[in-house]
Formats: structure tokens, C-alpha cells, sequence
């Protein structure tokens, strides 16, 4: 595990759009993991930059999204889809058709998450994924308690996670109960994985990250175990730790 010390939001989110722009370059047609949330929308913004600077391209470039709210249609200003076009994928040359999203409206909900995990391993994995973490240490919406095998799933929201993320609707009546989300396992399976944290709100779940044993109640901590993890974190994120004690493989 690799910790980068990122001074601010900012520098945060300019570290980690450059592991992105490394992974693409190299890759031409990676498969990237991605993620939405407050956390990542610097990250996009400077990708979209370095795009119309430079002219990174993402013409073979094939996504896959993390996950969705059950019940919200593509147009919602709440969904994933929304987030996704308008922070990202409506700025940059990424044909329309190599993007993916759970589908939070589909009828047969498990069969759609039976479909997403297929269409993940078709895609041959995921090379990079970039994660957010929750301030109950979820990862996607894997939620504590749910088990490290999980593959994609219909989850409950608790309400600790409808409450942050009330900050997005009108009142937190309007945040959907459910969500479709990949599971731990397959978020695990990816070559290579990128969590980002940034501000005070998220200093208690980031020590409790690095201090506790790998345990389902806090999801995040299973990353511990994988073999290529990146964490950037900013200073505030950073504020209740003390970093000398703490030992990387
Ligand atoms: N499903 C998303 C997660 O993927 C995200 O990482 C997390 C943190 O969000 P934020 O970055 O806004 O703090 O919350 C949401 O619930």
C-alpha cells in the first residue's frame, strides 16, 4: 500500500487525475473503474483539463462506474449517470457506448447485477479503479456488514450514508433507500486501485482505516490486503493520525 500526503483538495485531485493520465497512456484501451461522490469531481475537472490541453485521449477507453441509485432515471440531476456525463464523459472523446452504469431502474434487479459482474469480467477486469470512502468506511455502496465475497448487489442504503448524501437533494426524504453497487470481490479483483480522501470529515474513518484489522464493519479496510492500492489523502483527512507510526509494505 502506497500513501501519497496531498497538501489540499487540490493537490489531491491533481495527484490522482495524473496516475489516470499515466494508466492511459500507457494503456491506451484501459478499463477504468470509476467512482462519483464530492471526493472525485476535482479529479474530473482537471482530467478534462489535461484533455483539452494536451489531448489525452480516451477513444479506447472502456468505464465502468462503481454504482447507482435504485429508482432514479439517467436524467435525474441526483443519479450517477448525470454525474457521470456532466463532470466527465461530456468533456472528453469517450465514445458513449464503451461507458457503463448499473442500470438503477432495470425490472429484474438481480439479473441486472448479474450482468454487470459478466460485462466487468467480458471488459477483462478492471486495470485502474478509483474509489471515494464513506464516512462509515463504505466503498462503493457496500455498506458495513456486508460480506468481502459480495459481488454486485441491491443494497440498502443505511441512514448514515442517505444523510451525507443528502447534501446532494433536496431533503433526505429524496435520497433513494437502495442502490445497485459493485461488490467487495469485485471491486477487489482490479489490477490496481486508487482511494482518494479528502477534509476533516473524513480524518475519524481514515485513522480508524489505518488502525483497525481488516474487518467487515468497515469495508475499506479490506483493501489493506490488496497487492497495488494508492491512497491520497490530504493533510486535514490526514489530521488524526500520526503518520510516523505508520509501517507500508
Ligand atoms: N457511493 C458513493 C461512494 O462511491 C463515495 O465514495 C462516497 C463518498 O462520497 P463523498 O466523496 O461525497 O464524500 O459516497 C457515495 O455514497
Amino acid at each position: 500500500m502506497k500513501l501519497l500526503i496531498a497538501k489540499d483538495y487540490e493537490d489531491m485531485s491533481k495527484k490522482a487525475a495524473q496516475i489516470i493520465i499515466d494508466q492511459v497512456k500507457q494503456k491506451p484501451g484501459s478499463v477504468l473503474g470509476l467512482a462519483t461522490g464530492g471526493t472525485v469531481i476535482g479529479t474530473y475537472k482537471m482530467l478534462v483539463d489535461d484533455h483539452k490541453r494536451h489531448r489525452t485521449s480516451y477513444k479506447q477507453v472502456r468505464t465502468v462506474n462503481l454504482d447507482e441509485y435504485v429508482g432514479l432515471h439517467p436524467s435525474n440531476k441526483n443519479s450517477y449517470h448525470y454525474f457521470m456525463k456532466t463532470h466527465f464523459f461530456d468533456h472528453v472523446d469517450l465514445p458513449a457506448n464503451q461507458t457503463f452504469i448499473p442500470n438503477g431502474l432495470a425490472d429484474q434487479v438481480e439479473e441486472e447485477c448479474k450482468q454487470y459482474e459478466q460485462l466487468i469480467a467480458q471488459l477483462g477486469g478492471i486495470d485502474l479503479q478509483l474509489l471515494g470512502i464513506g464516512r462509515n468506511g463504505h466503498i462503493g455502496f457496500n455498506e458495513p456488514g456486508n460480506p468481502f465475497s459480495s459481488k454486485t448487489h441491491c443494497v440498502t442504503l443505511t441512514e448514515s450514508t442517505r444523510l451525507a448524501n443528502a447534501r446532494f437533494f433536496k431533503s433526505v426524504d429524496e435520497v433513494p433507500t437502495h442502490a445497485i453497487t459493485m461488490g467487495i470481490s469485485t471491486i477487489m479483483k482490479s489490477k490496481k486501485i486508487l482511494l482518494l480522501a479528502s477534509g476533516t470529515k473524513k480524518a475519524i474513518i481514515l485513522s480508524r482505516f489505518f488502525n483497525e484489522e481488516v474487518n467487515e464493519q468497515n469495508p475499506a479496510t479490506i483493501l489493506k490486503t490488496h497487492k497495488h492500492v494508492t491512497i491520497i489523502a490530504d493533510e486535514q483527512a490526514l489530521s488524526l493520525m500520526n503518520l510516523s507510526h505508520l509501517h507500508f509494505a
